[in-house]
């Protein structure tokens, strides 16, 4: 966190405000309420660095025993503010429609409503002092936290869960507190830094302007207001409540944006993760499109969901990832296509794409040779642009086309992948476009390019039986036409033996088995393949009987000990295998395994 300037300064700064509130009135309170007759109204001098007051009270000593009574003041209003305009901001997500416009109207009115007009009316009706400026400070920032909370909360309404609760019939009220507000705390306790400072500094002005702290209680505001009239005669007695309201605002200032900018990191999907490259001595396989060795992901607190993988893909062919759910396969896609998430880790002794380490490819080499299809196909396409105008950019921006040629482009990219109709498809948004469609309209994306391999992960999951024969034929059909070779990444064993020509087995992030797919349904020698292929149903499957499936399950990507990691799951393990981890060896032509006991 302290890695800027800004944000050591606010630490720094906030941390003395602390320090100053607790430890300024035990220390100065006794200087600071000490009258003397004989240095009444004195400028700077060694026994009063800021001067005296008319009461000849050191204002030095007021000026850090009203620290405490400040920041009190300025945290009761940050507060009120806060909680007035949660509850604003909240309310028309469980009111009826009407009152729930009403609230949002008032809400906006307020928003555009002079914030300090606000606090100094508030202030006045509520009455002088404290605590009339408190509230008028309070209300003066609840607005911009109703605010702030409508648009946090409406981006949260639209998702899955939201939904999902809303379809079992949770009370609307219950939704936002269980749903709603969880989900959005983080940002609204960040802009309470924020807003402290701004709270603090509206105090100040308040009591400045004579709305706020009345004698004789004093805060920095009420100082400044006292100074100020002596402030071209003995300036020094202005400046000290000054400096003390300027630090401390731009201190919280500083370091609410330093939060924000942190939590951002954290939580905004776009981040990378951090790569590392281990020296490679071997010579690199020139002809292969992919060449993967010892890749490796990592999370913090030991998570290692892909563990020392190497794989190749060659020139027009494809090849499979098969595995259960959590065994890593969608991390290998991603930490190929370099999409592993902050804060994760991704490590490889050699991570080649088309001849070239990854990371010597520009972001123009690395679009255009590599297509990558997901499951979901609405999070490829921005569902707010027509499909032929997406797909039209990967031609202006790759390949430097006028608008006129990528559209054309496009429609004959969307005519390839058998969408009927393209060019009237191309001028569709893609919710009007049904799951196959979409998914085809991706890969036409993908095509926009020369692509040299294209990476599918799961993308006929989403899909009815019928849709995804036809997708997973068009795969087929556009690695031929193009030359382009594919990694195919599936949990299902059948599709991949299907479709692909080799299958790579991946069991807790590790390859356990790689085969030609022809061996597939008699030749795999992994327990844990032959258990994937067994649990498959066929035409002849007593259906009378349960499915059969794998007993036991996949260790957690931090749960991986010393032995093979399916040990506890296989019947035929031994007590090897439970101490002693199999390496990925030779067993046959084209064939791998990682199995003490295949032989
Ligand atoms: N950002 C992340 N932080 C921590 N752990 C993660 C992260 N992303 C994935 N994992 C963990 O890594 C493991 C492997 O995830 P991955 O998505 O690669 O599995 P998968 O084999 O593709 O499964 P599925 O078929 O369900 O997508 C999972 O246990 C998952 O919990």
């Amino acid at each position: 966190m302290l890695r800027t300037p800004s944000a050591i300064a606010g630490t720094v700064l906030v941390g003395l405000m602390v320090v100053l509130a607790v430890i300024g009135p035990p220390i100065w309170g006794d200087q600071a309420d000490l009258i003397d007759a004989g240095a009444i109204l004195q400028g700077s001098s060694a026994a009063h660095p800021l001067g005296t007051d008319n009461l000849g009270r050191d204002l030095l000593a007021r000026v850090l025993v009203a620290g405490r009574f400040s920041l009190l003041l300025a945290l009761a209003a940050a507060l009120i503010g806060a909680v007035a305009g949660v509850v604003l901001g909240a309310l028309p997500s469980v009111l009826p429609t009407r009152l729930a416009r009403l609230v949002t109207g008032a809400v906006n009115a307020l928003v555009a409503f002079p914030g300090l007009l606000l606090a100094m009316f508030t202030a006045v009706v509520a009455g002088l002092g404290a605590r009339g400026a408190v509230l008028g400070i309070g209300v003066a920032i609840a607005p911009g936290f109703a605010r702030l909370t409508q648009t946090l909360a409406a981006s949260v309404a639209g998702a899955d869960y939201v939904s999902a609760a809303r379809m079992l019939g949770v009370p609307r009220r219950r939704i936002l507190v269980r749903h709603v507000l969880p989900n959005i705390a983080e940002p609204l306790i960040l802009n309470l830094t924020q807003a402290l400072g701004g709270a603090l500094l509206g105090l100040a002005g308040m009591s400045f302007l004579g709305l706020g702290v009345q004698p004789p209680s004093y805060d920095w505001g009420r100082l400044l207001f006292d100074g100020f009239g002596r402030i071209y005669v003995t300036p020094v007695v202005a400046i000290g409540p000054a400096v003390a309201v300027a630090l401390a605002g731009i201190g919280f200032n500083l370091l609410g944006d330093t939060l924000a900018r942190r939590a951002a990191r954290t939580t905004v999907p776009g981040k990378k993760a951090t790569t590392s490259v281990a020296a490679d001595t071997d010579k690199p396989d020139e002809g292969a499109v992919l060449e993967v060795k010892d890749l490796t992901v990592t999370f913090p607190g030991g998570v290692t969901p892909v563990r020392q993988l190497s794989l190749s893909v060659r020139p027009g062919e494809i090849v499979g990832v098969v595995g259960e759910s959590g065994s890593g396969k969608s991390l290998t896609a991603a930490a190929i296509g370099g999409l592993v998430p902050y804060p994760g880790t991704v490590g490889y002794g050699r991570l080649r794409l088309c001849g070239k380490d990854v990371t010597e490819l520009s972001r123009k080499e690395l679009g255009t040779s590599l297509a990558m299809v997901f499951q979901d196909p609405m999070a490829s396409l921005n569902p707010a642009l027509k499909v032929g105008g997406q797909l039209a950019e990967v031609a202006v921006v790759h390949q430097g086309a006028t608008r006129a040629e990528a559209r054309g482009r496009a429609v004959d990219r969307l005519g390839h992948v058998h969408l009927p109709e393209p060019d009237k498809q191309a001028k569709k948004h893609p919710h009007e476009l049904s799951g196959g469609m979409r998914q085809r309209a991706v890969i036409a994306m993908g095509l926009m390019g020369t692509p040299r391999l294209i990476i599918a992960d799961e993308p006929t999951t989403a899909l009815d039986v019928t849709v995804q024969r036809q997708i997973l034929r068009l795969l087929r059909e556009v690695t031929e036409e193009t030359g382009s070779a594919a990694l195919f990444i599936s949990h299902d064993i059948a599709v991949v033996g299907e479709l692909c020509d080799r299958v790579v087995v991946m069991y807790a992030g590790r390859v356990v088995e790689e085969l030609p797919v022809d061996r597939l349904a008699t030749g795999a020698a992994h327990p844990y393949t032959r258990a994937l292929i067994t649990s498959l149903p066929d035409m002849d499957t007593d259906r009378t009987l349960p499915l059969a499936s794998i007993p036991g399950r996949q260790p957690g990507p931090a749960e991986v000990g010393d032995g093979c990691a399916f040990a506890p799951r296989c019947a035929l393990a031994t007590d090897r295998c439970s101490t002693e981890r199999p390496l990925l060896s030779v067993y046959g032509d084209a064939h791998q395994v990682a199995c003490w006991e295949a032989k």
